[in-house]
């Protein structure tokens, strides 16, 4: 017998009846499974997305493992970088590493559009997916801001100063730069929605660096371009960063339907400053490691803060780690499920 379709992750973005709060968590295909290190033993990341039956199926596990509410399409920010000319790989352990940094003008001219065509194997996978899935399917992109990071550094960085001394100092350089990934994040989210994504999450995971005043200069009118223009797909848009709390009003201020916390504001402080969208977050992952009445105490919390208005997400503040257990996971959603459904019920 076919399972019902559960699209109650949908339903709490539209602020619709529901019977309990929805959860998935980023990083839910990873390293702490596993079938995935075992996989991972023989292929890079590139590998396993070049491989749509591979990938739809790294995708699908912790969908079936944990119980979560939708499904985050396995690949990486990086995955569309090629495509424009960029020699990047990803680094088990380091993260994506970039061969030709961008530095000078010359080196934005170089890079070259967006081009679908070279990522056949990821509308492939999305297609796969959406024949087997019973959750929605959450496609993402990462963000101008976070992609220039790893463009002009060359790899990961602690304080991002090549990144915002390029901002700074050759504005123009900048301004180009974010405008062709404006260009391309635009068209690639286009690209997934036309596969058949049911909603996406820009990752722009470091902007939480910048200053309120910065983000409103360098960064904000690119976002507000890109949700603007990807607002007519009809698929709801959310937004993540890390340590972006300085920015939450700003975010909220962009064409968006889902603001992403991190763990460093409550959700109670983000309702207070006016953030009435729909919000999803914001458990500290460390908690992962902590026992579970731990756990579970600091779960509630966030719960009960959710919950009291209509759109809610449950997801964690940033992504699960390796040394977490799946069998918590596995725990902690059913926890997530039930606490809420009998709340919703004695609510009624
Ligand atoms: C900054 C960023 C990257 N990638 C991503 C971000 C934004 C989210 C965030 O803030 O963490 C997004 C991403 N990367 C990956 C996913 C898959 C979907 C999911 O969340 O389950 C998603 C959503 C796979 C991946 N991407 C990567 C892994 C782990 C290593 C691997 O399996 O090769 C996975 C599962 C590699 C990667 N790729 C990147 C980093 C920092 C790393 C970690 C390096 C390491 O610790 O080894 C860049």
């Amino acid at each position: 017998m076919m399972k019902k379709f559960n699209d109650t992750f949908l339903r709490a973005i539209r602020g619709e009846q529901i019977d309990h709060v929805p959860v998935w968590y980023m990083r839910q295909a990873g390293r702490y499974q596993a079938e995935y290190r075992e996989i991972k033993k023989t292929r890079t990341l590139f590998e396993i997305t070049h491989d749509s039956e591979l990938g739809a199926y790294v995708t699908e596990l912790p969908v079936k493992q944990l119980g979560v509410d939708a499904a985050i399409l396995y690949k990486d920010i990086m995955t569309p970088l090629p495509s424009m000319g960029v020699d990047v790989e990803i680094k088990s352990g380091i993260g994506p590493v970039i061969a030709n940094p961008i530095r000078t003008m010359a080196d934005v001219e170089a890079l070259q559009p967006f081009n679908r065509e070279d990522i056949p194997y990821i509308y492939e996978t999305i297609r796969l997916l959406r024949e087997r899935l019973e959750v929605p399917l959450i496609g993402f992109s990462g963000a101008p801001f976070t992609l220039a990071s790893y463009m002009i550094e060359g790899g990961p960085s602690k304080g991002y100063h090549k990144t915002k001394a390029l901002m700074y100092g050759q504005p123009e350089v900048w301004h180009a730069l974010m405008e062709k990934l404006g260009d391309m994040v635009i068209d690639y989210i286009k690209s997934q929605v036309d596969a058949g994504i049911q909603a996406f999450q820009i990752f722009d995971s470091w902007v939480g660096t910048t200053s309120r005043k910065d983000y409103v200069r360098y960064i904000k009118p690119t976002m507000e371009r890109i949700f603007t223009e990807l607002k007519d797909t009809g698929v709801p848009m959310i937004m993540f960063g890390v340590g972006a709390s300085h920015l939450a009003e700003e975010w909220h201020s962009l064409p968006l339907d889902v603001v992403g916390l991190d763990w460093r504001l409550s959700i109670d402080e983000a309702r207070e400053r006016g953030l009435t969208k729909p919000v999803q977050g914001n458990l500290d992952p460390s908690y992962l490691l902590a026992p579970w009445d731990i756990l579970e105490a600091k779960t509630k919390e966030i719960l009960d803060m959710g919950m009291k208005q209509p759109g809610f997400i449950f997801n964690l503040g940033h992504g699960i780690f390796p040394e977490v257990d799946p069998e918590v996971l596995k725990r902690l959603t059913a926890f997530i499920h039930d606490y809420s459904k009998e709340k919703m019920e004695v609510g009624k």
